[in-house]
């Protein structure tokens, strides 16, 4: 069966830097997103997500799509499709409202990976040494979807698998575990 992981959680867990692990050591495919939020130094166009302006994110056909800190997001068929045609495993990257759309179109097929950390200051940090701006950190965590995104929503709470995020050796231990059971042919 083809598989999507979502990974999902707060900004600063991690997210991103799991999906590229993902990609790097076992192949799997990311599917970019789009997004109206400004580029970040270091971020390209097509590789981390479509950018698009207000006027261009609304042509395209979404499987689901959100307003999170004041930007628009979203996720489409076609690059989901893009992603299946080179792997039967691929990943995504993506808020808690999107993951639950997910779960309710993909059913079996979405694989919920959220993640988290032991204390929310750490994310301040991180996102500091990430490079942020402070007044993109500041707005970021005002927003209601960031606190939103610090808990497992009830509705994904079965069918979830979390990984606390503080110890990246750990965490790579866990990816390596999942993305067996993921390869193993079920019965
Ligand atoms: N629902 C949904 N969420 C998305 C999509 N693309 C990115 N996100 C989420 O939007 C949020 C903000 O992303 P971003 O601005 O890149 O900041 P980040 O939290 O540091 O990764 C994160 O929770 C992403 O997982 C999408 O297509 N759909
Ligand atoms: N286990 C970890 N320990 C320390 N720093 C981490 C860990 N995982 C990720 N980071 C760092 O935290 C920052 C935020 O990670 P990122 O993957 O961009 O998060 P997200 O996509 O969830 O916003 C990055 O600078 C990343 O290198």
């Amino acid at each position: 069966m083809k598989h999507v992981i979502v990974i999902t959680g707060a900004t600063g867990t991690g997210k991103t830097t799991v999906s590229t692990y993902l990609k790097t050591k076992y192949q799997i495919p990311r599917i970019i997103t789009h997004t109206t939020r400004p580029m970040r130094l270091g971020e390209k166009d097509g590789v981390d997500y479509y950018f698009e302006s207000d006027a261009s994110f609304s042509k395209n056909h979404y499987l689901e799509s959100v307003t999170y800190a004041g930007y628009q997001y979203g996720s489409s068929y076609e690059g989901l499709e893009r992603a299946f045609e080179k792997s039967d495993l691929v990943s995504i990257v993506l808020d808690t409202k999107g993951a639950e759309t997910y779960v309710r179109e993909l059913k079996q097929q979405a694989f919920i990976l959220f993640l988290t950390v032991g204390k929310s200051v750490i994310l301040h940090e991180r996102l500091k040494d990430r490079g942020d701006q402070l007044e993109m950190i500041q707005s970021r965590i005002k927003s209601k979807e960031y606190s939103r995104d610090l808990t497992l929503p009830e509705a994904l709470k079965q069918m979830a698998t979390v990984i606390q995020n503080d110890d990246w050796k750990q965490t790579q231990d866990k990816l390596a575990a999942i993305v067996t059971a993921l390869k193993t042919p079920s019965l």
